[in-house]
């Protein structure tokens, strides 16, 4: 499954906010958007997710056009692990986990043990029956993320997928992402974390992605600091790992 953007733009309340924006993942690459706040990540992720319509453009996933393919066609093919949103928060985990498998019009026993394993993956699978507002941040996007995993797409979209987790289930969640070998573009803030878990990076600044390539060509000092405005200075710090590596 290949993601293909060409030429996007999307407009909110009449202000171009993403210009022009082109970027591909091929089968089994993980891409990370960077960028600093207010340049339009989440605005192109969403205009992928189809919570958003581009005033141009073409958003083609394995060729084919999502804003022109029915709704349960795009769910199949692609999952989203965003911010929670107002409408989940009255579910149960094992409620929200099942909504993974809407696109799929079933309800089997396998149905059940797809979710069921999801939750395992993301170590939540003695939280079934809580109700999802109760859970702690971190929590959260766990359940998220299982959900995503439910709906068994070859294409993740990952919109700061760690920002409520400590350090160990940070780890956890960009390992268990590699691990699917799916197609996932995820906007990352930590620019470390990202060179270490991306195959290539996309640089976003004001609405317009500013350069792409892998980490080491794209994170350089001068881009860092024409993009961020700081320093980027290399010293030695501590450097976290699972126990397992
Ligand atoms: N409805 C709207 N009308 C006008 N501008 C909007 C609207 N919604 C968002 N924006 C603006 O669009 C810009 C891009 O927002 P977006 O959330 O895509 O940025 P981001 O790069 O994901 O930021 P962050 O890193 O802070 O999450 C911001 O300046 C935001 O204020």
């Amino acid at each position: 499954m290949t993601l293909d953007l060409r030429g996007v733009s999307v407009k909110l309340d009449g202000h171009r906010i993403v210009h022009e924006a082109g970027l591909l993942v091929d089968d089994g690459e993980v891409v990370g958007l960077v960028g600093p706040n207010g340049c339009g990540k989440s605005t192109l992720l969403r205009s992928i997710y189809r919570a958003l319509r581009p005033s141009a453009g073409l958003i083609a996933v394995d060729g084919d056009d999502v804003h022109r393919m029915p709704a349960r066609e795009a769910a199949r093919r692609t999952a989203v692990v965003a911010q929670e949103t107002p409408a989940d928060l009255d579910f149960t985990v094992s409620e929200i986990v099942r909504m993974g498998r809407t696109p799929y019009k079933t309800d089997t026993s396998a149905d059940e043990k797809l979710c069921v394993g999801a939750l395992e993956r993301v170590g939540l699978a003695d939280r079934t029956e809580r109700i999802f507002a109760t859970l702690s941040g971190g929590e959260k996007q766990r359940v998220l993320l299982a959900r995503a995993l439910a709906q068994q797409t070859r294409l993740l979209l990952l919109d700061e997928p760690t920002s409520h987790l400590d350090v160990r289930h940070q780890l956890e969640l960009l390992h268990l992402v590699r691990e699917l070998g799916i197609a996932t573009l995820a906007v990352l803030h930590d620019l470390n974390q990202a060179a270490a878990f991306c195959d290539r990076l996309y640089v976003m600044d004001a609405g317009r992605i500013v350069a792409g390539g892998p980490p080491d060509h794209v994170l350089t000092p001068e881009l860092i600091s024409q993009v961020y405005g700081v320093r980027a200075v290399h010293r030695t710090q501590l450097v976290f790992e699972r126990l397992a590596d």
